[in-house]
């Protein structure tokens, strides 16, 4: 893999560089909650513009369908990016027709274009080959060079991702090749006990990792909104909580091979329950109850993992020498279900493991509760990204930019 170091060392000078990056932040009400993401890429940014480059940078944001939706732009993100460069940042309110032609005609060398979500465009996401493929044509004819350091989306075979590389000199960026060093280390010489813990809301994603992570970690802890899959699985009701219906005999097979094999499987033993999901915007009290985990009433939704299951999981890491952790515990953008996020960082901290922290939400719930990020041995921007790269698939996005 050629990295920028290559490309600066070549000269960038004048040259059109194609950044894809992952500025997929979390928002609430039209506002950035945290830049985590958007700071990560700043050193390819900065390093390519100090050295004349003309950068345009895209990424997606959230999971719009195909078209404009301005619930999903970028804008906001290509503000922070100028805010943090300490320069104007240019906005183009497309992504390939004439808005974007026109910022990167109107950059100078050194300086910095955002193009509009790369996710309005169907193709960007398409299956078929030839769809992405046109789009990838489309996005090509915008820069001279590749750069990709989205690592965050490196797991996806999408155009800007997997096709664009393929049509331009392509380099991995600063981010890319940090967290593909880290990562390495958890493949080849992991120290064990080697423990993984699951949580969050992309419950479909993740629990297909979970089969490889079988063969791998010693211990898998589950909390989030991807527990309730597993308490259903064992034949308990669980309400109304976030539930991957179509997932449970994968599942019970999980269960059961976990069994088989002396891997440990720690689902929560007590919830935080209450009839709705609550309000993010007002963050009005949601008065939670606390329940055992196989006594969630049938109209209660599971939001947090509970005081017992905090302090189980806290015992479950005191020994671990190795961590990786991807999915907060609870739904933490809420004060009422913020501890068991809260808890569990504390947990990881206290304990001797090195640990890494994966996913544009974990990463964001760790600053956001307040914890020192430097005091944790890796905070990856990838979520789903760094658990496919730890079951040892091929990842489109860095495929793409071998050779
Ligand atoms: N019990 C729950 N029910 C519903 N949502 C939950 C629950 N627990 C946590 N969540 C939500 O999960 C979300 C984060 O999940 P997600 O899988 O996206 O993690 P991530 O760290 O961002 O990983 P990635 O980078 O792959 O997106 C948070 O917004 C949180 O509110
Ligand atoms: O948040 C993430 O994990 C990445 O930005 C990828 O987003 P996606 O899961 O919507 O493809």
């Amino acid at each position: 893999m050629k990295t920028i170091d290559e490309l600066l060392a070549e000269g960038v000078d004048g040259k059109r560089v194609f950044v894809r990056a992952d500025l997929n932040v979390p928002m609430a009400d039209g506002l950035i909650t945290d830049d985590g993401r958007i700071r990560a890429v700043l050193p390819t940014v900065k390093a390519l513009a100090d050295a004349g480059a003309k950068v345009v940078v895209a990424s997606h944001l959230g999971r719009p369908k195909g078209a404009p939706d301005p619930a999903f732009s970028l804008l906001q993100a290509a503000e922070r990016l100028g805010e943090l460069l300490g320069t104007p940042v240019a906005f183009a309110q497309d992504t390939v027709g004439p808005a974007a032609h026109g910022a990167v005609d109107g950059l100078e060398p050194g300086q910095v274009a955002v193009i509009e979500n790369l996710r309005f465009n169907a193709g960007e996401t398409a299956k078929d080959d030839i769809e992405r493929g046109e789009f990838a044509d489309r996005l090509a004819a915008l820069a001279d060079v590749y750069v990709g350091d989205g690592f965050g989306a490196v797991h996806r075979k999408h155009a800007s991702v997997f096709d664009l590389p393929a049509r331009l000199p392509h380099y991995a960026g600063y981010l890319i090749a940090t967290e593909v060093g880290v990562l390495k280390k958890l493949t080849e010489d992991v120290k064990r006990p080697y423990v993984v813990a699951l949580g969050g809301a992309k419950v479909s994603d993740k629990l297909a990792v979970i089969d490889e992570l079988l063969g791998k970690a010693d211990r898998l802890l589950i909390g989030g909104g991807m527990a309730y899959t597993f308490l259903k699985a064992q034949g308990h009701e669980i309400g109304v909580s976030l539930l991957q219906e179509d997932q449970l005999p994968a599942v019970t097979e999980y269960i059961e091979r976990a069994a088989k094999t002396g891997v440990e499987l720690v689902l929560p033993v007590d919830v935080l329950v209450a009839p709705a999901f609550p309000d993010l915007s007002s963050k009005a009290p949601a008065n939670p109850t606390t329940v055992a985990a196989d006594a969630i009433p049938a109209d209660s939704m599971g939001l947090d993992i509970g005081p017992e299951s905090r302090k189980l999981y806290a015992s479950k890491l005191a020994d671990a020498a190795t961590v990786f952790w991807n999915g907060p515990m609870g739904v933490f953008e809420h004060p009422d279900y913020a501890e068991g996020t809260r808890a569990f960082a504390q947990a990881l901290l206290d304990s001797p493991a090195f640990t890494v922290v994966g996913g544009g939400d974990s990463a964001a719930a760790v600053r956001q509760l307040d914890f020192d990020e430097t005091a944790f041995g890796h905070i990856s921007t990838g979520g789903g990204a760094s658990l496919e790269y730890l079951e040892g698939k091929t990842l489109p996005g860095l495929a793409a930019l071998e050779d």
